[in-house]
C-alpha cells in the first residue's frame, strides 16, 4: 500500500491536458499527413485506372484559312489564367498598339475550375510545312507556318458539362474582357477608284454618353432598355427564326443629338460604328459589298436617309422606280437597300444594328417606315427643360437647380431651341451665372424672332416621342 501513487485532481487534470497535447501532435504531424497521402494515392489511382481521359483540341483555323472563333476567344481568356509564378513570359507590340501582349509559349500550361471541376489547358506550337496558297480567298494568301492550338484534357464523366455550360461560359467571358480594353471604332467608307471601295477606321473619339445626351428622361431609358433587351435575346431570335438585329429611326430638327445619340449607343454597346454614305455608292452591287464587309456587334448607321439618294426619297415624290425599273440592277435603290439589310446582310450576321436618321421623317418612303423594318422610331425634338437640366449638369457642373432655372423653363417652353443651340450658349462663358443670363437673353431674342425657327416638320408626332415595334 506504501507503494500507491496518489492522483490529486491537479495532477490528474495535468496529464488529460498532457495526453490531448500529444494526441493533436501525433495528429498534426502523422496521421494528417498519413491521411492525405493515403487521398492522392487513391485519387491518384482513380484517375489512372478508374477515370477515362477525354483530349479536346482547339486548332487555330478550321480548313485553311478560316480561324477558330473558339481558338480566338481561349487566346484571350487563358491569359487571364497565366500562373503569377510563370518563369517565361513572351511579350510582343502590334504596329499602332500602345499595349503589349504576352503570347503563350509551346507547352505552356494553364489551370483552370469550373463549378468544382479542376480544367487542364495547354498551348502547343508546332512547325508544319509551309505551303503557298495562292487560291485563299482570304487576305492572307498563305496557310500559317505553325499549327497552334489548345488541349484540354478532362474526364470523360464531366464532357457534358464542359461542352454544354463551360466552352459557352468561357465565350461569354470572352465577349466581355474583349469589351473591357475595346476601344469603339469608327468606319468610313472611301472611293479609291471607280470600282474600288473601301471601309477605313479610325478611333470613335465621340464622347458622347447616355449621361450626356440631353432627351426625354422616359425616352433615354426606353432606349437603354430596348439596347439592354437586344443584346440579351440571342435565343430568342433563333428560335422565332428572325434575324438577330434591330433597326432605329432617329428623326428630328438638325442639332437635336441625334448623331451624338448614335455615339452613346456605340460607347455603350461597345460596338463599331459603319458610317454608310449612300451617295459614295453608285449601284446595288457596290452596295452589298461594303455591306458584307461589315462585322458583328456593329452599328450600321445611314444620315439623313431623306437626301442620301434620290431613290430613298418617298417614290411618290419622285417617281423612281416607276419611269425607269429596267435600271435598277446597275444603280442604288431603295429595295436594293432594304432588300439586303432585311435579308441577306442581316441574317449573317449577329447583333447588327441599324439606325436611320433624318431631318424629315415625312419625306421618308413608305416601305422603310412600315412595321417590323424599323423597330423604334425615336423623335428627338427641341430642348425642353429636361433635357436644359442634363445639358447645365454637363456643361456648368449644376445638377441641381438655381435661381435661374425658373425663368429659363417658362422660356424654353415657350421657343424652339435645339439643344445644341443651348449648349452653345451654356459653353459661352465660364461661369455659370454668366451663362445661363446669356442663355436668357438668346431665348428672349429667339421667342421674338420666331421667322429664324426651324419648323419641326414631325411635330405632329409630339405626344407620342416614341414609336416602336417589338
Ligand atoms: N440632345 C443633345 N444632348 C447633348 N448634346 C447635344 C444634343 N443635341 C445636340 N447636342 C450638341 O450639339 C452638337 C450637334 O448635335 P448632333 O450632331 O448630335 O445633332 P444632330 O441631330 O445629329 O444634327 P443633324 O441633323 O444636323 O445631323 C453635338 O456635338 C452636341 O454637342
Ligand atoms: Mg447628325
Amino acid at each position: 500500500m506504501d507503494h500507491m501513487i496518489k492522483v490529486t485532481p491537479a495532477c490528474f487534470s495535468n496529464m488529460v491536458a498532457y495526453l490531448i497535447l500529444v494526441w493533436s501532435k501525433a495528429m498534426e504531424y502523422c496521421l494528417l499527413p498519413t491521411i492525405r497521402f493515403l487521398v492522392s494515392v487513391l485519387d491518384g489511382f482513380f484517375i489512372r485506372f478508374l477515370s477515362k481521359p477525354v483530349t479536346l483540341q482547339i486548332e487555330e483555323y478550321h480548313g485553311t484559312s478560316t480561324r477558330n472563333k473558339v481558338y480566338d476567344a481561349l487566346d484571350l481568356y487563358l491569359k487571364d489564367k497565366i500562373s503569377p509564378s510563370a518563369r517565361l513570359l513572351k511579350v510582343a507590340q502590334a504596329r499602332k498598339e500602345t499595349n503589349f501582349t504576352v503570347q503563350f509559349s509551346n507547352n505552356q500550361e494553364f489551370d483552370d475550375s469550373y463549378e468544382g471541376i479542376q480544367l487542364k489547358w495547354k498551348f502547343v506550337s508546332v512547325s508544319k510545312n509551309f505551303k503557298y496558297n495562292p487560291t485563299s480567298s482570304s487576305s492572307y494568301n498563305s496557310v500559317p507556318e505553325k499549327k497552334q492550338y489548345f488541349e484540354l484534357v478532362f474526364d470523360l464523366r464531366h464532357k457534358e458539362k464542359v461542352m454544354n455550360s463551360y466552352l459557352p461560359y468561357v465565350m461569354e467571358r470572352f465577349k466581355a474582357m474583349k469589351d473591357e480594353g475595346k476601344v469603339v471604332k469608327l468606319h468610313t467608307l472611301v472611293r479609291l477608284d471607280a470600282f474600288k471601295i473601301r471601309w477605313d477606321a479610325i478611333n470613335l473619339e465621340h464622347p458622347a454618353t447616355f449621361e450626356t445626351v440631353a432627351m426625354d428622361p422616359e425616352l433615354k431609358t426606353a432606349v437603354v432598355e430596348d439596347l439592354d433587351r437586344f443584346v440579351k435575346r440571342k435565343e430568342f431570335y433563333q428560335r422565332v427564326g428572325r434575324a438577330w438585329k434591330r433597326g432605329y429611326l432617329l428623326y428630328g430638327p438638325p442639332g437635336t443629338g441625334k448623331s451624338s445619340l448614335i455615339a452613346a449607343m456605340a460607347n455603350y454597346l461597345k460596338f463599331d460604328v459603319f458610317d454608310l454614305q449612300l451617295t459614295h455608292l453608285k449601284t446595288d452591287m457596290e452596295l452589298r459589298k461594303v455591306l458584307l464587309a461589315t462585322t458583328n456587334r456593329s452599328i450600321l448607321v445611314i444620315e439623313d436617309i431623306d437626301c442620301s439618294q434620290p431613290a430613298v426619297q418617298d417614290r411618290k415624290q419622285n417617281n423612281y422606280g416607276i419611269k425607269k425599273p429596267e435600271f435598277e440592277g446597275n444603280q442604288l435603290t431603295l429595295s436594293g437597300l432594304l432588300n439586303f439589310t432585311d435579308g441577306l446582310w442581316s441574317s449573317c450576321g449577329e447583333e447588327r444594328i441599324i439606325v436611320f436618321t433624318t431631318n424629315h421623317k415625312s419625306k421618308l418612303d413608305s416601305a422603310l417606315l412600315r412595321s417590323g423594318r424599323m423597330d423604334m422610331h425615336i423623335h428627338m425634338s427641341f430642348c425642353t427643360y429636361e433635357s436644359f437640366k442634363t445639358l447645365a449638369c454637363n456643361y456648368l457642373k449644376i445638377c441641381g437647380t438655381h435661381p435661374l432655372y425658373e425663368k429659363i423653363e417658362t422660356l424654353l417652353q415657350k421657343t424652339k431651341a435645339t439643344p445644341a443651340q443651348v449648349a452653345e450658349e451654356l459653353m459661352k462663358s465660364e461661369e455659370a451665372e454668366v451663362s445661363l443670363q446669356g442663355l436668357i437673353t438668346f431665348l428672349k431674342e429667339k421667342k421674338n424672332n420666331v421667322k429664324d425657327e426651324y419648323e419641326d416638320d414631325d411635330d405632329d408626332d409630339d405626344h407620342k416621342q416614341l414609336t416602336y415595334f417589338i
